[in-house]
């Protein structure tokens, strides 16, 4: 298995079409799979005695490009700077433009796994940004808000631009997130669960309170591994995750 060392930069943002970097100029390398123009996979056997990571937790075994998707405001920086720092993001919605990443390594059954999560823009005007880097996605997050029909409503719209600009392959996972406004509730959990099961192919998992042991397990790669289709996932940004 090959140990490659991150780059010095942990996240980064793109602000504007014009000043686009390659989508896959970043694209870390995918186990157990081969397309054409990616990186061969790093598969070998698990190496024991792995030199200590330092304080930066640099080295990593494996890597994965997630992006987060769906309408605006429906919390896709919030799950992610809740993922990476384990904070909320409370305040004025300050709405994404363009497209922006964090990495995260993550210790997976004594694996290091390296996370690179791409925060995109919900705004339809940023839309021609973001269809760029569906390409090289491994795993796909789309959420919507269970407070909200509209983002419930336009799953489907999300959807269709995946199956056209993403690879038939990618790793898909519904969230209903906002849980913790039930208050003010307008999507239940039955429909949510509904729509996961209606798209043959689209992966769900388990998340927040069901997967709170394992801090991996909140992006749902645990979960997929174990085979898991049709699960819904809910998640609620402001209360239920700790720290990972
Ligand atoms: N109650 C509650 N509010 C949340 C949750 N997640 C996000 N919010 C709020 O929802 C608003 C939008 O959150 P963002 O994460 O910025 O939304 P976004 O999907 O990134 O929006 P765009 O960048 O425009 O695509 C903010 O005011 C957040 O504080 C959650 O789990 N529960
Ligand atoms: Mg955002």
């Amino acid at each position: 298995m090959s140990r490659k060392k991150t780059s010095k930069s942990k996240a980064g943002s793109v602000p504007a079409a014009s000043a686009l970097p390659s989508p896959n100029g970043a694209r870390p390398a995918r186990p157990g799979t081969a397309r054409s123009g990616h990186e061969a996979p790093p598969n070998g056997p698990q190496q024991r005695g792995r030199p200590s990571l330092g304080g930066g937790g640099d080295f990593y075994d494996v890597a994965f490009k997630v992006m987060l998707v769906g309408d605006s405001g429906v919390g896709k920086t919030c799950l992610l700077v809740r993922f990476k720092d384990g904070a909320f993001l409370a305040g004025t919605f300050i709405s994404t433009v363009g497209i922006d990443f964090r990495n995260k390594v993550l210790d997976v059954d004594g694996m290091k796994v390296k996370l690179q999560i791409w925060d995109t823009a919900g705004q339809e005007r940023f839309r021609s940004v973001t269809h760029a880097y569906y390409r090289d996605a491994h795993a796909l997050l789309l959420l919507y808000d269970v407070t909200n029909k509209a983002s419930f409503d336009n799953i489907q719209a999300w959807l269709t631009e995946i199956q056209e600009y993403a690879q038939d392959d990618v790793v898909l996972m519904l969230l209903g997130n906002k849980v913790d406004s039930a208050q003010e509730r307008v999507v239940k959990r039955e429909d949510g669960e509904k729509l996961a099961k209606l798209f043959t192919g689209v992966r769900t998992a388990l998340h927040g309170d069901q997967c709170q042991d394992r801090p991996q397990r909140r992006l749902g790669l645990h979960c997929h591994s174990k085979g898991v289709e049709t699960a819904y996932h809910e998640g609620a940004q402001r209360t239920s995750l700790p720290a990972a």
